[in-house]
């Protein structure tokens, strides 16, 4: 779907974005990791034409990006950036309608998307459709920049550390949220973010860059449990396993056993089990109809070391 071979950007002799290849396959998220300046947003830019790269062959879906002009380009990819990018001057519903529009959609058509776009974010039209962006608070203007990304139904869709102005909690609930979105949507996305626990949360696989360089590419599990260097080792560092835990539904390994104690939430990961657990002094803890086990925890830690 995307794919990327050899692409090099330099400015002034310096190399932002280092000979980099992956592919990202149609459906999955790639999550780009990295610490700051390591050619994190450089890399996603080069995607879109927002950046013109230097060396190297980009294609999407199966076309040369060469072959398609910048903004043609653009308009058939989704992108979500931190603090939303959203027009000031316009109400929520024409932020949404923005590339619907440029399309040349009816009235009609784009009207039922908005509504459409704002239920699927868990915004009530009557409510948001006609706020300013100033009139939001920084998790739903988070959620209509989003709703706008996803309005023209594009394919792919690149985000950029999309929810990393959001305080920790909301962050967590936006970042759930977009999971599930992308379980019934299955985008193609590229996101970046410096986040570990982001990335392990959402990401299929990660890439890891380094000075312009990836370092290492592949699952969560493949990058935490068998890193390729120190660097990527330290990166996670020894609390690596536990924030892969966050990954798993507590409910997926529930059984049904009675227990005491306050219930998880029924989108609850393994991490918040365990947290629950330490919290509330006990080994189980209920879920859903029933109840988790630390044991089990453990065994689906140990399934992914083997
Ligand atoms: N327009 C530019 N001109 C010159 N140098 C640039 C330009 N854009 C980015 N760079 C440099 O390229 C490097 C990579 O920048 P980039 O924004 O891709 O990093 P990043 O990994 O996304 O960082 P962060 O996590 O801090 O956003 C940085 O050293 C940056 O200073």
């Amino acid at each position: 779907m995307i794919r990327l071979e050899h692409v090099t950007k330099e400015y002034d002799g310096f190399r932002a974005c280092d000979d980099v290849t992956f592919t990202v396959q149609k459906g999955e998220i790639l999550v780009i990791l990295g610490p700051s300046g390591c050619g994190k947003s450089t890399t996603l830019r080069l995607i879109n034409r927002m950046v013109e790269r230097t060396s190297g062959t980009i294609e999407v879906k199966g076309r040369n990006v060469d072959t398609v002009k910048g903004e043609e380009l653009r308009r058939g990819i989704g992108y979500v950036i931190q603090n939303t990018g959203l027009f000031p001057h316009m109400r929520v519903d024409r932020n949404i309608a923005t590339v619907p529009s440029i399309l040349g959609w009816e009235q009609k058509r784009i009207d039922d998307r908005v509504r459409e776009m704002l239920d699927l974010v868990g915004l009530d039209h009557d409510r948001y459709s006609k706020k300013y962006p100033r009139e939001l608070s920084g998790g739903e203007a988070q959620r209509v920049g989003v709703a706008r990304a996803l309005a023209s139904d594009p394919d792919i869709v690149l985000m950029d550390e999309p929810f990393g102005a959001v305080d920790p909690i909301n962050r967590l609930r936006l970042q759930k949220e977009f999971s599930q979105i992308q379980r019934k949507l299955h985008k193609t996305v590229v996101f970046v973010t410096h986040d570990v626990e982001e990335a392990m949360l959402l990401g299929d696989r990660i890439c890891i860059m380094r000075q312009g360089k990836v370092v290492q590419i592949g699952t969560p599990e493949k990058i935490v449990l068998k890193p390729c260097d120190d660097f990527v080792e330290s990166f996670f560092g020894a609390e690596g396993a536990l924030k892969l835990l966050s990954r798993y539904r507590a409910a997926d390994y529930a059984d049904d056993v009675h227990s005491e104690g306050s219930p998880l939430e029924a989108d609850s990961s393994l991490k918040e089990a365990l947290a629950s657990m330490i919290l509330e002094g006990r080994e189980r803890v209920p879920v859903g109809a029933g109840s988790i086990a630390l044991s089990s925890i453990l065994d689906a830690l140990r399934r992914q070391e083997s």
